[in-house]
């Protein structure tokens, strides 16, 4: 079976080099490029024409910050493909970034030099503006759009005979600590890209409880520091110039320096040619190019979970490079802790203790109470139909103290004409209630330890009147707490 690979925002970079080295890998695989700009996006099938004249290359109109378009392009793409193995959900955005100059210079001389060249934090800002209807045009773009992507293709996603991968370009400025439910959309920050960076880790985590025993994973990658047009906009060009050799002598320091697009890919190229049900759900899959040039791939504890460190002792469980050619990255390995296994009446009762405390509800706008606290993202006409939401559902293991046991997001209901409640999803082999499918294997070799935390929402409501034809969802502040 030919797969089918649908990347967003395929027509330069990290997307293009992507596309590029899928080719190379499967010449029968059928590829999608959806990108905003049509004119770029035929450029670069042409350009992955040049080297692979046999391939199956189409192009979808896709602008992801713009939910009609999002809404459009889903149905698009199900009128051609009746399949989707792969979802790159790579589109992003960094609009109007800034070095802060002095919180570099400090940086340069702290004993966090490394961490600081390696992931940029506490010295890039960005300045966001706020699109037509009424959202912030990082979040729309780099999250919202991508989650709305995900939920409309849903019956292309969860089909019963095969499994499927979304797969979210994260990145290693992710952080928690510019992520707030105070100020969901980061409106009143400066560093809205690693807030949606950091907010797309959470909803892959969140995914995967929803949707892994309907045959969808999902994955974060890390690309590393690569040289496109996005970091190109960070700095003048001649000062990039300029600093080249730099960056090319810190690249013997710090394997996430990888420069090259083809490199940066490399996270993305390792998953496609694995098993979804077999990654690990909370990690984060490192692009990684050695000093002498060596591309591989590492899954890491996620940001998510990383002041759990302190508090706990890791009890050395290592997770094993996907790539472990290069022994001199293996002392950079993260220790993890140990598994909490538990029975999945103990996972239920922690969940319904911890939903009590937490809820960040993604929601239909009629559905359940306050529903005028939230921020509506897409409308709908389509009738109301109600999704399986059963927690029994989950299998995979969860450790006590996973920060996702404290986000409820309430998938809300794409309801469609013509299906039954709980009933199967999609014309062509929809899967239904998840008691009709066989729990899936639990690996046995990975875990990861997770931090709780909570944060009180704001309960301002923000003004939109999006009047967007499909699906109403509503971002609501539910028990107020997340
Ligand atoms: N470069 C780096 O060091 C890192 C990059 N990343 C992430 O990698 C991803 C790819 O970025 P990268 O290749 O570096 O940069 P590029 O700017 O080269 O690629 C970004 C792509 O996203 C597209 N895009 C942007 N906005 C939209 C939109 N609204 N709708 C559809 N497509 C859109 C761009 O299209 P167009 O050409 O029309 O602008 C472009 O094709 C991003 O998510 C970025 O955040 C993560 C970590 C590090
Ligand atoms: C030698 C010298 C003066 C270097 C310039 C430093 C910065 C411009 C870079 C240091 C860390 C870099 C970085 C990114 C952009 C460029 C830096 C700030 C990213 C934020 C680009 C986009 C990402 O998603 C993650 C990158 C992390 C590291």
């Amino acid at each position: 079976m030919k797969k089918v690979v649908l990347v967003t925002g395929a027509n330069s970079g990290i997307g293009l080099a992507l596309c590029e080295r899928l080719l190379s890998q499967d010449a029968q695989v059928q590829l999608c490029l959806a990108c905003r700009n049509m004119q770029r996006a035929e450029a670069a099938r042409q350009a992955l024409l040049v080297s692979h004249p046999q391939a199956q290359v189409s192009l979808l109109h896709l602008d992801v910050g713009n939910m009609h378009s999002v809404v459009r392009a889903a149905e698009e793409f199900k009128q051609k493909y009746n399949r989707l193995d792969y979802l790159y959900l790579n589109a992003g955005i960094m609009p109007n970034p800034r070095v802060d100059l002095k919180a570099f210079y400090k940086g340069l001389f702290s004993r966090n030099v490394v961490h600081m060249f390696a992931t940029a934090e506490g010295i890039l800002t960005q300045e966001d503006k706020v699109t037509p209807i009424g959202l912030q045009e990082v979040f729309a773009t780099n999250l919202f759009g991508h989650f709305l992507l995900v939920r409309e293709l849903e019956p292309l996603l969860c089909q019963a005979d095969h499994n499927s991968l979304v797969i979210w370009t994260s990145s290693s400025n992710a952080q928690r600590t510019a992520f707030s439910l105070d100020d969901i959309q980061h409106q009143k920050g400066h560093e809205p890209y690693s807030s949606s960076k950091y907010a797309s880790d959470l909803l892959s985590f969140a995914l995967n409880r929803r949707y892994n025993s309907r045959g969808l994973y999902s994955s974060v990658i890390c690309p590393g520091l690569v040289m496109t047009n996005l970091t190109y906009g960070i700095l003048p060009s001649f000062f990039w110039t300029l600093i080249m050799p730099i960056m090319w002598l810190i690249r013997i320091f710090t394997n996430t320096f990888t420069l090259s697009p083809y490199n940066g890919a490399e996270a993305l190229f390792w998953l496609f040619m694995q098993k979804p049900e077999s990654l690990d759900p909370m990690a984060k899959y490192h692009s990684l190019t050695s000093g002498l040039g060596n591309n591989y791939t590492q899954p890491r504890k996620s940001e998510l979970d990383q002041s759990n460190v302190t508090e706990d002792t890791p009890e050395g469980e290592e997770h094993p490079p996907a790539d472990s050619e290069n022994k001199e990255n293996e002392a950079e390995e993260v220790k993890e802790e140990g598994p909490k296994e538990m029975t999945l009446d103990e996972w239920k009762a922690q969940q319904d203790k911890d939903r009590a405390k937490v809820e960040f509800n993604i929601r239909k706008a009629n559905e359940g109470t306050d529903w005028k606290k939230g921020y509506v993202l897409h409308k709908s006409k389509a009738e109301d139909a109600s999704a399986d939401d059963a927690a029994g559902d989950h299998h995979f293991r969860r450790p006590a103290n996973d920060i996702t046991s404290q986000l409820e997001i309430n998938f809300g209901d794409l309801g469609r004409p013509g299906r039954g409640r709980g009933g199967p999803r999609g014309g062509r082999g929809g899967r239904g209630a998840t008691a009709t499918r066989p729990p899936r294997e639990r690996r046995p070799d990975k875990d990861t330890p997770t931090i709780g935390g909570s944060h009180e929402y704001s309960r301002k409501r923000h003004p939109v009147e999006p009047n967007i034809p499909g699906t109403e969802y509503i971002v609501t502040p539910d028990s107020g707490v997340w």
